[in-house]
């Protein structure tokens, strides 16, 4: 498909492509999931790709003023677009996701609608949805303020039930309480799902939902009693500025009793607190959806990063062999190799653990919707794990990748810089990463003192029965060949992971309390959390290996990258694998030279590999990315889109640069 979008020039890349040893087609179906996504995915690309309002390479070059109303054109024209077209909610999503833009319709359709459909009730839902699917209302998720974003307990806009007139009154007591971030509200939002404290009777039930209008829904001004904003430019030009994150005060706004989402709890026309049936966590429901849907994102961020590099490294050329030769193309130097494709691994090794952990929420919800609870901490501690590990990987990622392609990585022609601006926050929003690592370290920690005391741990911490074994073990590799048997690499990353939490959880019982011993090891549990997030997700790319994939090398393609994948975080934290005795030095240093090997076989297949990926040149929007690997005339061509070339003398000549220049001829004519 991306083939179409270059139009048949000439294929600068033709020779990178013709030395791959699988099925280029056969490995966008293991990738995307099925052929119906490919198929699905292409022609949502396509559409954006060949529709004008959806261009976006001059986006960096907009003033804030000129992005958000260029972002409001977007949305509008998608809508119509999804409406005359009759899109499917499948495609809807995906043209939304390659239009790139971020903007309030995210917020209304990741966080609002799912808030809804979570925590209200079935006439709750009936009522709101019905206008929200419509887009006769846009919504928003209201939850952190100036003060506290993590501590969602700390929260202080307050609900405080009037039963005199039936209503809630919304207030903001304090300036720390001003909603502060949430997506669409600084401009955009007519709604919101608003967290606050929830009083009645003169108790305080701490954090619900509450749905409010904001804006009116014939001029957009804001309600009586609501002061609302946008909190200025964020990092990075383009990028994130699409979006209205937004400020709001609330001056005793009343709204009806009704707007409290009452799926979790009721307060009664008399102003009696009623708990439901559910656990309270589920107020966090909406939480644990979005952030599996953020493992998604982070792959596919980092695929788009590692398909620029892998694209114009192949181009790239510096230095020759002494004799005059050619020169050498800089994706063949060895630290270019291991630096860029542990990242083109570790691409493919989220995209699997993404399609898992969708699998895992929807089971999660199925059971929930039956009333069975149980799974609910496991997912909460993998979609916070995953969430975490991914985004933190994939930023660090992208940044190397514009240093992997020197000084035009960091152009904004590259895409790198917008790239990087845009997902560099998902490390803080939905859960500030090293805070929801801590949340999986308390859920280890409680599954270690489970094991202790007899109970079989089921999931992803199943592996912790074998502590045993796991405690004990010694990795049998023996040979550089021995790497490539995913028992044996299995068997060390669960050692690893487990001696780190039971580590953690002897050091913590030593300390005063619980609480205290949590604190004072909170580093090393954060370490804990990774070893074993990291655990899954080689678990998981090794469960994919074991289905049937069809397609003429792409398994064995995929089995070098799984190498790569737990090669290169034994490599990588070989400290860890040393200190807890799963491997030994000697070990350590056969799994380096064996990524060596791993890095050799796929040097051929780069390209192929993230062809595969199948983006267009429009969503990729990259001049170093290209398709056709024409780099140096579209780094040329984009340089005269600057608004500074469009005169030839620049704007201030005459007040600035004429009169220094003309000022320091005649001090040397002195
Ligand atoms: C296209 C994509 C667009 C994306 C746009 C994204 C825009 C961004 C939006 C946002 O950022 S919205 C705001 C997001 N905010 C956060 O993520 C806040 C992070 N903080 C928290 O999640 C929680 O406050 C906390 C850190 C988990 C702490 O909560 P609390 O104080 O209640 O804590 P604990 O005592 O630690 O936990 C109690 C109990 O609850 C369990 N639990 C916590 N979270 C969840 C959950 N999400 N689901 C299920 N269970 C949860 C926790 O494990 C504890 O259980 P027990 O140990 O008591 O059994
Ligand atoms: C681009 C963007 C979009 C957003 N969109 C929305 C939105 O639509 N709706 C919404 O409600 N919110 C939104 N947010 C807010 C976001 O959810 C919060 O910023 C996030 O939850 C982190 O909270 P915080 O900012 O309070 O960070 P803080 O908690 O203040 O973090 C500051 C530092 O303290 C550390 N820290 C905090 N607590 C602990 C602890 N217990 N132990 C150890 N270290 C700790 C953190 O690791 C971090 O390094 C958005 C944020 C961004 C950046």
């Amino acid at each position: 498909m991306a083939a179409a979008d270059w139009g048949g020039k000439a294929d600068h890349l033709a020779g990178e492509r013709a030395t791959a040893q699988f099925d280029v087609d056969g490995m966008k179906v293991a990738w995307a999931g099925s052929r119906h996504a490919v198929e699905v995915a292409d022609r949502m690309a396509c559409l954006v790709a060949s529709d004008p309002v959806f261009r976006k390479d001059t986006r960096t070059m907009l003033s804030r003023k000129e992005l958000f109303k260029d972002t409001l054109k977007k949305a509008a024209h998608a809508w119509k677009r999804t409406v005359e077209l009759h899109l499917t909610e499948e495609e809807a999503n995906l043209l939304r996701l390659y239009i790139d833009q971020p903007g309030y319709v995210d917020l209304h359709w990741v966080m609002f609608v799912p808030a809804i459909k979570g925590q209200g009730t079935e006439e709750q839902q009936k009522k709101w949805l019905t206008m929200a699917y419509k887009f006769q209302i846009i919504g928003t998720y209201a939850q952190t303020e100036l003060g506290h974003g993590s501590n969602v307990q700390g929260l202080e806009t307050t609900a405080t039930f009037d039963p005199s007139t039936d209503e809630f009154i919304m207030h903001s007591p304090t300036l720390t309480s001003s909603k502060w971030w949430p997506g669409g509200l600084g401009k955009t939002s007519t709604h919101a799902v608003v967290y606050a404290r929830l009083i009645t009777e003169g108790k305080d039930y701490g954090i619900h939902g509450f749905i409010m209008q904001l804006r009116s829904l014939d001029d957009h001004s804001p309600l009586p009693g609501i002061t609302i904003g946008d909190i200025g430019g964020k990092f990075g030009s383009g990028a994130y500025n699409s979006m209205d994150n937004g400020v709001m005060r609330l001056d005793h706004v009343r709204i009806p009793r009704d707007q409290m989402l009452m799926r979790l709890a009721q307060v009664t026309r008399e102003g009696k607190y009623v708990h439901s049936d559910v656990p309270k966590q589920l107020l966090y429901g909406t939480m644990v959806y979005v952030r599996q849907t953020i493992v998604a994102d982070a792959s596919r961020a980092l695929s788009r990063a590692v398909c620029i590099a892998v694209r114009y490294g192949a181009i790239r050329k510096q230095f020759g062999s002494k004799a005059g030769g050619p020169e050498t193309q800089v994706l063949n130097y060895k630290t270019q190799q291991s630096r860029l494709f542990p990242f083109l691994a570790s691409a493919y090794a989220f995209r699997f653990v993404g399609q898992w952990l969708k699998w895992l929420y929807t089971d999660v919800t199925q059971k929930l919707e039956s009333k069975d609870f149980s799974t609910l901490p496991e997912a909460h501690a993998c979609t916070a794990g995953l969430k975490s590990v991914t985004t933190s990987a994939t930023a660090d990622a992208i940044e190397e990748c514009q240093k992997l392609c020197g000084g035009h990585g960091y152009l904004n022609s590259s895409g790198l810089p917008e790239l990087f601006a845009v997902n560099l926050p998902a490390c803080t929003y939905e859960g500030d990463n090293v805070v929801l690592l801590l949340q999986v370290a308390r859920f280890l920690m409680k599954t270690v003192s489970q094991v202790a005391s007899g109970k079989q741990p089921v999931g992803t911490t199943a592996y912790m029965g074998n502590i045993q074994h796991l405690m004990q073990c010694k990795s049998v590799v023996n040979t550089v060949e021995d790497w490539l048997n995913p028992a044996a690499i299995k068997e060390v990353f669960e050692a690893r992971a487990l001696r780190m939490a039971v580590n953690c959880a002897q050091n913590i019982s030593k300390a005063p309390s619980q609480e205290e011993g949590f604190s004072e090891l909170s580093p090393d549990l954060v370490e804990a959390a990774v070893a074993h997030v990291q655990l899954i997700i080689v678990t998981k790319f090794i469960e994919k290996l074991q289905e049937d994939i069809l397609g003429h090398g792409v398994k064995e393609q995929l089995q070098k990258l799984c190498g790569i994948y737990a090669l290169h975080l034994i490599h990588k934290h070989l400290g860890d694998f040393l200190s807890t005795g799963c491997v030994t030095a000697r070990q350590g240093s056969l799994a380096n030279e064996r990524l060596g090997k791993l890095y050799a076989q796929v040097r051929p297949n780069a390209v192929a590999l993230v062809d595969a990926f199948d983006y267009t040149d429009h969503y990729l929007g990259s001049a170093l990315g290209r398709y056709d690997g024409d780099v140096y005339s579209a780094l040329y061509k984009e340089a005269w889109k600057d608004p500074l070339n469009e005169t030839v003398v620049p704007d201030g000549y005459q007040e600035h640069l004429r009169p220094l220049l003309k000022q320091q001829l005649k001090l040397s004519r002195l």
